[in-house]
């Protein structure tokens, strides 16, 4: 998968979202929607693992996917509460409805919905995995914002590493357990998440960022 797809998974984690992050050019109007629609991912994201949860089939997955919600439900959207506070962010609707910000939340909500377990684990690594190798590669980054230095302090913590690690483990067992065809299906679905990603990143940028 991370052969196959290294195209696609390469220009996620060289996004010039990633690249401005890193060398502490972001304009602050980017980092300001990225934290909005962030933060609305990251609520969609507790439904997505929900879904998991449900479509698990043993209970040892299950306490696995439960300790992942809690660190979203409460580590990240607590992030988001203080992020939004101290930077006075206000809901924006239209931002959320970008095309680039929907097709991302309603192309993942959708795999949760219509996928088996094996589709939503595949998605979910592919978004977790690509989280941590960017925030590790720039996990040294000095940044004038501590709230951007948290954000991939957190994605790049032993405890977010062992959960994409799960993820990753997973993901190899449906390689060496499934029909040849379902895996190269999971492929396809890796890439296709990168591609969503891409986009929603993108739309971070408004034109006078640009
Ligand atoms: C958009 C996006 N993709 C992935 C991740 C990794 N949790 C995230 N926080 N946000």
């Amino acid at each position: 998968m991370l052969t196959e797809e290294a195209a696609a998974f390469d220009a996620m984690v060289t996004h010039p979202f990633v690249r401005d992050l890193a060398t502490d050019t972001l304009p602050d109007t980017a980092f300001d929607r990225y934290l909005l629609i962030e933060g609305a991912f990251v609520e969609t994201a507790i439904a997505i693992f929900g879904y998991a949860v449900a479509k698990a089939d043993n209970l040892q997955d299950r306490r696995k996917l439960i300790a992942s919600l809690d660190a979203l439900a409460h580590g990240q959207m607590d992030y988001f509460r203080d992020a939004y506070a101290r930077c006075g962010l206000a809901p924006d609707p239209a931002l959320q409805a970008d095309p680039r910000v929907a097709g991302f939340r309603d192309g993942m909500l959708a795999i949760a919905r219509d996928g088996d377990f094996a589709d939503i684990i595949t998605a979910m690594f592919a978004a977790e995995w690509m989280y941590w190798t960017w925030c590790t590669a720039h996990r040294d980054a000095a940044l004038t914002d501590p709230m951007r230095q948290d954000w991939i302090a957190l994605h790049a913590a032993p405890e977010f590493r062992a959960q994409a690690q799960w993820l990753k483990e997973k993901v190899d067992a449906f390689g060496r357990d499934l029909p040849e065809a379902r895996s190269a299906e999971l492929v396809t679905l890796f890439g296709k998440v990168q591609r969503l990603e891409v986009a929603f990143h993108t739309a971070a940028y408004d034109i006078e960022d640009q």
